[in-house]
């Protein structure tokens, strides 16, 4: 059954919906989850958990020593199409309703993961398997980019996604989504590792061929963005000191908050339009029951992205006062997976803003629930926009002043400076 578009796709030249490849029945949007279950061979019901994942273990055999003995693939043999018929099925549309009848953004992060995952399944599709022994996991959303159309909850929704570059386990993924006869309104790039059949080593993915231009045009980006991703981590502000410019920036910021009327450090008073950054915090708890699993029995990326996103916009719009709306989602780093039953701890803040900008920080943690210690396992990053202008943002201590920081470095990073418009209701 996962051989789905084997056959079906035409190497077209349909660049209007974003994709030079055709197909032609898109996935209904619950197939995919069904297709990556059949894929993986999981236990549809928990009980069964443990002895579908020792099945799994069996599949370790068909796992190649070297990349080199794969077969290259080309982006069309990943390519895959999803239908989200908002627009014809009123029992889907209330799960992706927001109250302002618009759609739930936090619902499209837990689809696109889904896709995601199943686009690099299709890359490296082996024949001779029935199931695949690769176990494939969301490592980074690099990037989402919303444009600047209405996301309507009564209209259609379709996705498309591709392998665009590949390393030696890592896979960089594009997908697009449509609506209102498939205009584009969102492009995101997520990187996906593949793992052993039981999640515990790396494992290689098939090479990726380029067959035109603008395919290798693709993949020379997914170089630069692999070059760009490391650059950013080594001047981390948690490994190095900000450069001179942003020192700059921290001191005048401490400064305009020191009281004139007396001559001291200590004394720090906010300035007019402003508000601490401390006094910016919300925080969420999470049970990780088994509902939320993947199919790793590990919790769902989705399900995590959909809660921080959920908390952020929260945080967003306590603090900017009107109806915030994300504009970028970035760098959405998956450190460390979570188990089932772990206690999920979200703590998200307003970490900089600049005129209807809020840029805010996700970071969560979780501790099982015999332990009392905390571990990191993503930090997730915001932009969401206003409809008016946002008071600033102060940074107290050294801490929240690298938290502004960082803030700062990621709102610069924004691909695409974005105008409000009345008619972009993105909500959670
Ligand atoms: C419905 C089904 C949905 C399933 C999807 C999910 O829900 S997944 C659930 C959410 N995700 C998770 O739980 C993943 C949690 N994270 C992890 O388990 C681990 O961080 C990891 C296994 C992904 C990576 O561990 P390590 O970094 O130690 O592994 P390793 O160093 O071997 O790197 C593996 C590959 O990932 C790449 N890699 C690592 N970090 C990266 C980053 N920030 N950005 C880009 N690529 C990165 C490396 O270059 C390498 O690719 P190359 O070898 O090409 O050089």
């Amino acid at each position: 059954l996962w051989t789905l578009n084997k056959g079906l796709l035409t190497h077209g030249r349909g660049l209007s919906q974003g994709s030079q490849y055709k197909i032609s029945e898109p996935l209904h949007i619950h197939q995919v989850r069904d297709k990556l279950r059949e894929i993986v061979g999981v236990s549809t019901v928990w009980r069964d958990h443990v002895k579908a994942m020792e099945e799994r273990k069996l599949l370790h055999s068909f796992l190649p020593k070297s990349q080199k003995v794969l077969p290259p693939r080309k982006m069309r043999d990943s390519y895959i199409e999803v239908l989200l018929p908002l627009g014809t099925d009123p029992e889907l549309r209330d799960k992706y309703v927001t109250v302002q009848n618009t759609v739930r953004f936090g619902r499209i992060l837990e689809d696109l993961d889904s896709l995601g995952v199943l686009v690099c399944y299709m890359h490296n599709h082996n024949h001779s398997t029935k199931m695949s022994p690769l176990s494939i996991v969301t490592v980074l959303v690099d990037k989402i980019d919303m444009c600047k159309h209405s996301l309507s909850p009564e209209q259609d929704i379709k996705f498309t996604g591709h392998v665009s570059w590949v390393g030696n386990t890592s896979m960089e993924v594009k997908m697009k989504m449509f609506q209102e006869k498939y205009w584009p309104v969102l492009d995101a790039t997520f990187v996906m590792v593949a793992r052993d059949s039981e999640n515990k080593g790396p494992a290689f993915v098939n090479p990726l061929i380029p067959e035109n231009k603008e395919e290798e045009e693709l993949f020379k980006q997914g170089e630069l963005n692999k070059s760009r991703r490391i650059a950013f981590s080594t001047s981390s502000l948690l490994k190095v000191a900000p450069s001179s410019e942003e020192r700059n920036i921290i001191h005048e910021l401490f400064l305009t908050t020191l009281d004139p009327k007396t001559i001291s450090f200590q004394s720090r008073i906010l300035p007019p339009k402003a508000v601490w950054m401390e006094d910016t915090k919300l925080k969420s708890l999470d049970i990780c029951h088994p509902q939320e699993r993947n199919v790793f029995n590990r919790i769902f990326g989705g399900f995590l992205m959909r809660k921080a996103y959920e908390l952020a916009w929260a945080t967003a719009c306590s603090f900017g006062g009107s109806r915030p709306y994300v504009v970028t989602v970035d760098d959405i780093m998956f450190q460390k997976p979570v188990e089932v039953g772990s206690l999920l701890f979200l703590s998200s803040q307003v970490c900089f803003t600049q005129d209807n900008y809020i840029q805010v920080r996700v970071h969560s943690e979780v501790s099982s629930l015999d332990s009392r210690e905390h571990m990191t396992t993503n930090v997730f990053h915001f932009t969401f926009m206003s409809e008016k202008e946002v008071p600033l943002i102060f940074p107290k201590t050294y801490g929240e002043s690298m938290l502004y920081l960082d803030g700062q470095r990621h709102f610069k990073s924004m691909s695409t400076p974005v105008t409000l418009k009345k008619d972009y209701p993105v909500e959670p």
